[in-house]
């Protein structure tokens, strides 16, 4: 409809050069002119989409009209209260006066009391008797005729008065509203064929190039905001806990690569080469190239000897030690292989070699220089485990790690950490359950309470290094090491509602409403 008014417009345009009054124009579809509110905001609609491509400018004129009201339009069709009780009675002298009463069961109460009122002061009836009875033999039914009028073109020539009146009887109501004069634009054209906006192979080959007209270029156009440029949310989620770990100085610890050898993800941390999680079904083994090098043979000695037969106040496993168990590549499981090789590194100048560290002994008073200095170490990266993958697993994910190294820390040191560094992340209730880990001794496992779950849930893993994996490194028997891990997955599809890990970390999805927030606190 909407293109065939637009046809009309410029039909008219073509013999008329200007429409004067768009309320002449009957819009397709309907038999009325545009009058009426809607008929003007389609008239509207079709001139707008005109002007946009310069085939029509048009100029707006604000106009009061007037429509009947429900119980103007019934006096439109059957005529005035007064004019119908007039229509009801005999002419004077010709037939029995009509009683009130006998009206009242015609027309109903009060249609009649404000008939029979105008009638009289018309001087259009007069009383006989009990009844009424016509006094003249023909009237001008003025109101109803005022109102076809109105109906028809929305006022009345007669006047104001008039108008006034009939507002007050309730009989129209004003309404705002507009109409247009219309004239020809540049681009006149008695076509309403949308203008191409792209110059196509098709077009080029079929010639249809040199009749097509062509939308403008719009340099005023603001263009479409885009999305693009913004962070992932883990990585927003990455900046902040490194934040709070640079807070609370920690220093950041080089990760490495993803491919680690079985000697470091595991046997440098105490886990038993028996151990199930160094099976296939736990860990990605690397077949090309399938080994790694030999670690420094001085260290290797010693984490074979605790394993094998014990050491350093331990009893070991007392089971056999493949060595090829320790050179097998993998993809590591845990960033406690990163955190070995920093430690063992921290060490070495326990261990009596020549580094270059300059900060100061960290001993009691009188205590002699053993080379241990303290270190706070964290590590935010990706590891990986061979796992069913659901809803809330994937094959790899992100680990949170951090390490504490000093003299004589302990667990309550470790628990009040955890307490301050959870209460940073907005975790403020947590809670420790005694768990076990092959390299940490106590263990504990981290709940948090969330409150949109109404439930603890697992946040964190964490514990006290065990002597068989710090003392054959070289530290002193008296330095204690703090280790903890957490998933930076779980935290941050905590904090923005997502409940499947493939939303996170999928390849196809996006995350609809996200892309410029900061992140919500938990
Ligand atoms: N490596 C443990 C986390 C951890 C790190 C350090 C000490 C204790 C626990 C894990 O993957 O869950």
């Amino acid at each position: 409809m909407a293109e065939s008014l637009q046809q009309l417009i410029l039909d008219n345009l073509d013999v008329h050069t200007t429409i004067q009054d768009t309320r002449s124009i009957v819009i397709p579809g309907q038999s009325e002119p545009a009058v009426s509110r809607d008929a003007q905001i389609t008239v509207l609609g079709a001139l707008n989409s005109l002007l946009s491509r310069d085939m029509v400018h048009f100029d707006t004129h604000e106009i009061t009209s007037h429509v009947l009201t429900s119980e103007g339009s019934q006096v439109a069709l059957e005529g005035s209260h007064e004019a119908r009780v007039w229509s009801a009675l005999p002419t004077k002298g010709q037939g029995a006066p009509v009683t009130p009463a006998q009206l009242e069961k015609q027309f109903g109460g009060e249609l009649v009391q404000v008939g029979q009122r105008r009638a009289f002061k018309n001087g259009w009836i007069g009383k006989e008797g009990a009844g009424f009875v016509q006094i003249l033999s023909t009237i001008e039914d003025t109101t109803r005729m005022d109102l076809l009028e109105i109906q028809s073109s929305g006022t009345l020539k007669s006047g104001e008065r008039t108008l006034a009146d009939l507002r007050k009887r309730k009989l129209i109501v004003q309404r705002k509203g507009q109409w247009f004069t219309v004239h020809k634009g540049p681009n006149f054209s008695t076509s309403t064929a949308k203008p191409e906006t792209d110059l196509t192979v098709d077009m080029l080959t079929s010639g249809a190039w040199k009749t097509s007209t062509y939308k403008k270029y719009n340099f005023e156009a603001e263009g479409a905001p885009t999305t693009g440029g913004s962070l992932h949310p883990l990585l927003k989620v990455r900046e902040e806990i490194r934040n709070i770990f640079l807070e609370m100085g920690f220093a950041e610890m080089p990760t490495g690569s993803f491919v680690e050898s079985g000697f470091w993800c595991f046997d440098a941390l105490f886990v038993p080469q028996q151990h199930p999680a160094r099976e296939v079904q736990d860990t990605f083994y690397i077949s090309d190239p399938p080994r790694s090098l030999d670690p420094e043979p001085e260290y290797y000695k010693k984490v074979s000897m605790v394993h094998e037969r014990g050491g350093f106040g331990s009893t070991g496993y007392r089971a056999p030690w493949s060595h090829e168990e320790t050179t097998k590549l993998l993809l590591r499981t845990h960033t406690t292989a990163s955190s070995a090789h920093m430690l063992y590194k921290l060490a070495a100048r326990c261990r009596g070699e020549d580094v270059e560290d300059d900060r100061p002994a960290a001993g009691k008073e009188g205590q002699k220089d053993d080379g241990f200095r303290p270190a706070k170490l964290f590590s935010i990266d990706r590891v990986f485990r061979n796992e069913t993958t659901d809803a809330t697993h994937l094959a790899e994910f992100h680990q949170v790690e951090g390490v504490v190294a000093d003299r004589n820390l302990t667990l309550a040191d470790l628990i009040g950490f955890m307490k301050v560094f959870f209460g940073k992340m907005g975790i403020k209730q947590v809670r420790f359950k005694p768990a076990y880990n092959p390299y940490t001794e106590p263990s504990l496992e981290i709940f948090a309470f969330h409150p949109m779950l109404d439930r603890w849930v697992e946040v964190g893993n964490s514990g006290m290094f065990r002597p068989e994996m710090l003392e054959p490194m070289g530290f002193p028997k008296d330095v204690r090491v703090h280790g903890w891990g957490l998933s930076l997955e779980r935290p941050t599809m905590i904090r923005y509602g997502i409940n499947n890990i493939r939303t996170l970390l999928g390849h196809k999805t996006s995350i609809e409403g996200i892309e410029n927030s900061p992140a919500p606190m938990l």
